[in-house]
């Protein structure tokens, strides 16, 4: 009987040089530095900069990002029409999936051989920065149709952050705010082979586009056990209503044997290396908004789960209100995980091309044994094919 490892759990199936996650010491780092220097003084770009380049930017490295950034921030009118397109309830994930989709299409408009769709390198990482200068757009986009509201264009003498809040809400975010959400961008960016960046890598390695591998990346990770979780804890939030409704909700829910969004991983089993980061930038929000009752909700859902069941809560715990404070819709928030995520994503994209190998591992059969149909006559050729097979098989 074969060692059936589900859901690849331990399973090391390759080298990153992107990022270590270490469950040991908690701890998280991208291309060598830890995720809370970054978050604490970097701005998203230059570590999306780290990402591709392995290295940080120096200040002309950074603003010749940064330009190329703002030079392709603007929803174009294709992209817009494929968005129009589809109906205001569909789930904005959904409608960013699509947008991927269709600037993939358009800017691979032309390759008609196969064996080219990959592209070098050097056009990979160029694809990389526009849908990471795109995906904003798409996404305070998406939250504006929602509401009913015109698109916003964006602002060239604002920097990432500010402007990514600029198009979602039409006014300049206060500098608490921005560098609440800076520091989130950073945290998502990145997290090793986890299920949308190794769905990623799969279709990367059969040498198809960076684009569908994308596409790809996104659809696992609208999943409520991975990305969706954010969008997920809300709900939670929204059911619970006030701090002293949490021990009986708790009760009940897991007496229903429900999972509690936004607690648990498959690696840290002692906790999230990013949760502390992203929960002081949370009390950062709430004492800007003045929302302490949201502080009072998450700490006791935190500690009446952890008390109950050892099991700690993921980025996605802190992140989720955090977003909603900011005053993103509860649909959005799996999308913001996206316009952070596009840049690991991509990284791994290009690193599993620069070293590629089919990704193709095996199953054990245990369907039925071999059966026929009735009066199925085998044919010369297979015939012949099953008679080399028995003597090669000796
Ligand atoms: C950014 C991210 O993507 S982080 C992940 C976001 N996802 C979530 O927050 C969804 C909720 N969490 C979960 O479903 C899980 O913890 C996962 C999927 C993230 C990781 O789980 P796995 O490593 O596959 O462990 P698994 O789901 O088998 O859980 C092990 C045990 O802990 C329990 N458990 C794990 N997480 C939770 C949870 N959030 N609520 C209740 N029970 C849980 C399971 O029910 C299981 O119990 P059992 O052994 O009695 O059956
Ligand atoms: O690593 C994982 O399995 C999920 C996760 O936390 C992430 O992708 O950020």
């Amino acid at each position: 009987m074969a060692d059936i490892k589900k859901g690849l759990a331990g399973v090391v199936v390759d080298y990153t040089a992107i990022s270590k996650v270490n469950p040991e010491t908690n701890s998280l780092l991208y291309r060598g530095y830890p995720v809370q220097e970054l978050a604490a003084t970097q701005p998203f770009e230059a570590v999306a900069y780290l990402m591709w380049n392995g290295e940080l930017p120096t200040e002309q490295q950074l603003a010749d990002l940064r330009a190329t950034e703002r030079a392709h921030r603007a929803l174009t009118p294709e992209v817009k029409q494929a968005i129009d397109l589809l109906p205001t309830s569909a789930h904005p994930m959904d409608e960013v999936r699509t947008a991927v989709s269709a600037i993939g299409a358009t800017e691979t408009a032309g390759i008609t051989n196969v064996l080219d769709a990959v592209g070098t390198p050097e056009e990979n990482l160029e694809r990389s920065v526009r849908l990471f200068a795109a995906l904003p757009a798409i996404v305070a986009y998406g939250q504006r149709r929602r509401r009913g509201e015109e698109a916003v264009e964006p602002r060239d003498d604002l920097d990432y952050a500010a402007n990514f809040l600029w198009m979602t809400f039409g006014e300049e975010a206060d500098p608490v705010v921005v560098d609440a959400f800076n520091r989130s961008m950073i945290l998502y960016a990145e997290h090793s082979f986890n299920a949308s960046t190794f769905t990623a890598r799969v279709i990367t390695s059969t040498l198809s586009d960076l684009y569908s591998a994308v596409v790809g990346a996104i659809g696992a990770l609208k999943g409520p056990l991975h990305g969706g979780a954010n969008e997920a804890v809300l709900h939670v939030f929204d059911e619970i209503g006030t701090a002293d409704n949490v021990a009986p909700w708790l009760d009940e829910a897991l007496a229903e044997k429900r999972k509690i969004m936004g607690f648990g991983h498959r690696v840290y089993k002692r906790g999230d290396s990013r949760v502390p980061t992203m929960k002081t930038a949370l009390d950062t929000l709430v004492e800007h908004y003045d929302r302490p009752e949201v502080a009072a909700l998450y700490d006791n859902l935190e500690s009446e789960f952890v008390s109950r069941k050892g099991i700690y809560p993921n980025l996605d715990y802190p992140s989720g209100p955090a977003y909603n404070l900011m005053g993103f819709d509860t649909l959005t928030f799996t999308p913001l995980f996206v316009a952070s995520r596009i840049t690991g994503w991509t990284a791994h994209i290009i690193e599993q091309q620069g070293d590629n190998a089919l990704i193709r591992p095996l199953s054990e059969y245990n369907g039925p044994d071999e059966r026929h149909i009735e009066g199925y006559v085998p044919d010369a050729a297979n015939l012949e094919a099953a008679e080399r097979a028995e003597e090669a098989a000796g």
